[in-house]
């Protein structure tokens, strides 16, 4: 952004995991400034230092410990120019929308709207595109809206397929078959998320509709925008060139990073080689030139045989981007490889501050 202005924000469900990597990655952003904090009745009224049971490994910024939490009441949060949402989706649904209602632009992490027809599901380095059916949103709302919008996150197990997948369909056309398999780690379940009995010396086969979210998110992403004769906009949901998709999703005793296999099937015959593909990935650059919160390099490619690991890789360029190994040839689809993408970083919390950088720079927001 031009010049040295400042952007207030606010943080709804500052206290929880991904309110939390808000704060902290909030506290070295160049340009927004935290004015409001926002969670439960539990935490209200309290201090931030003392309503948050901080569980990041550097200590709490020393700008947020005593501002005082506030409920999630959109009167609070006046001075913000924008509010991103870490609100668990049990009550992100009403609380997102009074916020879009009182004229405030929500980046928002939970899954309420992502199925939304009107509410874009960005990921930042994919589909900023999607931020062009804001002005219907506006239009659609009753009364309609001046300033006001939600955009959504992806799911983090999709955030960290569709990166790939998305530099790949621009390199070489559609996929049409997608087989993953997810290991993600225990911060994805939120604080204190899943029992320790159960995740310790263990691998639990099942997160309830993850795999939904996988399948039918990555189609909304990676499709285009199409406008219907009366100028309506909807989402296409990749229908031009039908993709297939199978999810299978684990939890595993990782803390953060989720690490996911990927076999694909092009519809252009013959297929990339392993090596194309590699060149591929590497050479993708997304459109967020100018975010300061955007990677350097969106897809990162080991050559190494063992890599990308959560415990090695999640921090790599602050856990902006994806790390993509052991890119080889698949024998039953076209290609296979290992994905790895930190749930509260990209997967959460840095996908809606570069979705916010991205809305000021294309006047969404205007500041
Ligand atoms: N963890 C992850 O890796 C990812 C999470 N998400 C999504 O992000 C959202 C947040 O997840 P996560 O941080 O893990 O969840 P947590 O359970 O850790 O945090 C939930 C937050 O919501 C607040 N909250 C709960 N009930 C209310 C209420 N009635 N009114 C106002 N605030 C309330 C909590 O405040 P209090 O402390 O006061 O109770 C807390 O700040 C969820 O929707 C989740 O699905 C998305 C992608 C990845
Ligand atoms: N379900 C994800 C995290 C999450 O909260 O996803 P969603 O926002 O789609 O509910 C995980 O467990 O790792």
């Amino acid at each position: 952004m031009a010049g040295d202005k400042k952007v207030n924000v606010g943080v709804l469900g500052a206290t929880g995991t991904v309110g939390q990597r808000f704060i902290a990655l909030l506290a070295t952003h160049p340009y927004f400034v935290v004015h409001a904090l926002g969670a439960s009745e539990r935490s209200a009224g309290k201090p931030y230092a003392k309503a948050v049971n901080w569980k990041q490994t550097d200590p709490i910024p020393s700008y947020v410990r005593d501002l005082v939490v506030q409920t999630c009441d959109p009167k609070h949060f006046k001075q913000c120019a924008i509010v991103f949402s870490g609100l668990d989706a049990d009550v992100a649904g009403d609380i997102e929308a009074a916020f879009r209602s009182a004229d405030l632009a929500v980046f928002s992490n939970a899954k309420s709207y992502r199925r939304d027809p009107h509410v874009p599901l960005i990921v930042p380095l994919v589909n900023p595109s999607h931020f062009s059916i804001i002005p219907q949103q506006r239009a659609l709302h009753s009364p309609p809206l001046k300033k006001g919008f939600i955009v959504t996150n992806a799911n983090c197990s999709t955030t960290a397929v569709v990166v790939p997948l998305a530099a790949l369909e621009r390199a070489f056309g559609p996929i049409e078959s997608c087989i993953i398999t997810t290991m993600q780690a225990i911060s994805g379940a939120g604080y204190p998320g899943v029992p320790s009995l159960d995740i310790f010396d263990n691998i639990v086969p099942y997160i309830s509709g993850e795999e939904e979210k996988m399948e039918w998110e990555t189609l909304k992403i990676l499709g285009g925008i199409a406008e219907g004769d009366d100028g309506t906009k909807e989402f296409d949901m990749h229908s031009k060139t039908p993709l297939r998709i199978s999810a299978s999703c684990n939890r595993v005793p990782v803390i953060e990073g989720h690490t996911e296999t990927v076999s694909i099937r092009f519809a252009r015959r013959p297929p990339p080689s392993p090596q194309q593909v590699r060149e591929a990935l590497q050479a993708y650059t997304p459109d967020t030139a100018g975010c300061p919160s955007a990677p350097r390099q969106a897809v990162f490619v080991h050559e190494e045989p063992d890599r990308p690991q959560p415990r090695l890789d999640r921090n790599h360029q602050f856990g902006s981007g994806v790390s993509v190994g052991r890119v080889r040839q698949c024998r039953v689809l076209d290609i296979k490889f290992v994905v790895l993408a930190n749930n509260v970083n990209i997967g959460a919390a840095t996908s809606s501050i570069i979705n916010a950088e991205i809305a000021i720079a294309k006047g969404v927001v205007s500041v």
